[in-house]
């Protein structure tokens, strides 16, 4: 063999390799393969209807406004979603602001362990983790306060996985995984120490619900915290570029209708939560939270012919390019989103449910 054809043949095996490692293997760290990707808790055949049946929530508004069909779209919306998520992003379905320095790793975490010390827990407290996925945010937590945590996600695909990803970490004996509906949680009143929700009750059809179910199984003194999904006081509602990101990011994301920044705080006192603080966590000093999402454009191309083949050689689902394809549309839309200021998906809002001695002052 030439020098030129080992060369040639050596290009080759390096190209094989990459392809190998970085293609095929987790496009997050501590991901799942390419090759696992499929449907959640529907079957491969069904992946495809199951996405047309996505879409057409939004093709027939009046069905979206129904409140009791939002639920069991959102749990579609998680099993065509989740293991994609999984790939790209890592265990930690949510945002959170770039920290120069750190890694996104970190800062995810950082924003995680904010949450578990504002609302002041620590071992032996009994925490609920609202709207769980697949328990980043729980482990974290669990880890950093040794607090019990107790998740709940609608979709039962997420609790398995929650639960195997528990185990793995040796944090089960501190992490409990439930399946139920967060508008009607399996819990008794006064059960819990404290509660956060992070990027979940953006799912919820109306705020109130969600947030009079927390009041109810929190004990009297008991904090809240949550990081809300809003429109900002920049967005305007007459304007069509602002209306077309805002749809955009409903549409990719099962949200019922984005909220505005105004509405928290006035339903967290509605349902009698007295507001301990509120604030926008994206808002300046604090770095872009979509530079994680523009920084993956290259990724995003390359998982796309990954998905595209592997559907292909009928290794993932037929539908999971479509969906794929939704993802990256929905990347856009957030990160015009985050450019322009007119959406937050980190608006903070932490509560405490008064004792029954308090006087019932709103501050
Ligand atoms: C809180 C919610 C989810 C927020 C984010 C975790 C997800 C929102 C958009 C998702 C993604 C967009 C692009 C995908 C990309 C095309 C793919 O190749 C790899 C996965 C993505 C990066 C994916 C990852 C998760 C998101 C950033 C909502 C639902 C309330
Ligand atoms: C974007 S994910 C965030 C998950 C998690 N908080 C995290 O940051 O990784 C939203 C979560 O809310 C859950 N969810 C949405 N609607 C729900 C409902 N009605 N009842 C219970 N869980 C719900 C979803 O199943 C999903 O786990």
């Amino acid at each position: 063999m030439d020098s030129f054809s080992l060369l040639c043949t050596g290009a080759l095996l390096a190209g094989g390799l990459y392809w190998f490692v970085c293609v095929l293997g987790p496009a997050e760290q501590k991901g799942k393969r390419a090759t696992d990707l499929s449907g959640g808790s529907i079957s491969a055949e069904k992946v495809q209807d199951n996405y047309k049946q996505y879409w057409s929530f939004f093709r027939r508004p009046k069905e979206i406004e129904t409140a009791e069909k939002v639920p069991d779209f959102v749990d579609t919306f998680y099993n065509l979603v989740t293991d994609i998520y999984e790939w790209g992003w890592g265990q930690s379905f949510h945002f959170s602001p770039s920290i120069p320095g750190k890694s996104h790793h970190e800062a995810t975490r950082l924003h995680e362990e904010m949450a578990v010390d504002l609302i002041q827990a620590g071992p032996g407290d009994r925490v609920l983790d609202v709207g769980c996925g697949v328990g980043g945010p729980m482990r974290a937590i669990a880890a950093h306060s040794r607090a019990n945590v107790v998740g709940i996600t609608i979709n039962d695909y997420q609790v398995n996985r929650a639960r195997l990803h528990n185990k793995k970490a040796s944090l089960d004996s501190l992490c409990e995984v439930v399946c139920g509906n967060f508008l009607n949680m399996p819990f008794p009143d006064n059960s819990f120490d404290g509660a956060y929700s992070i990027e979940a009750t953006c799912h919820a059809p109306k705020l109130e619900q969600v947030y009079a179910e927390i009041f109810r199984v929190l004990k009297p003194g008991a904090l809240y915290v949550s990081y809300e999904w809003v429109t900002t006081d920049k967005y305007h509602a007459d304007d069509p570029e602002h209306v077309e990101i805002i749809q955009g990011i409903e549409r990719g994301d099962a949200l019922p209708g984005l909220r505005s920044h105004t509405d928290i705080a006035e339903t967290a006192r509605k349902v009698g939560f007295v507001v301990v603080k509120e604030q926008d966590l994206a808002k300046p000093p604090a770095q872009p939270w979509w530079s994680r999402l523009k920084m993956g454009r290259i990724a995003y191309w390359r998982n796309h012919i990954v998905v595209t083949v592997l559907a292909a050689l009928g290794i993932a689902p037929k539908g999971t390019v479509d969906v794929h394809e939704m993802l990256f549309k929905t990347a856009d839309y957030l990160t015009r989103g985050g450019d322009s200021g007119i959406f937050s998906p980190m608006h903070m809002i932490l509560c405490r449910k008064p004792n029954d001695s308090d006087d019932h002052v709103q501050t």
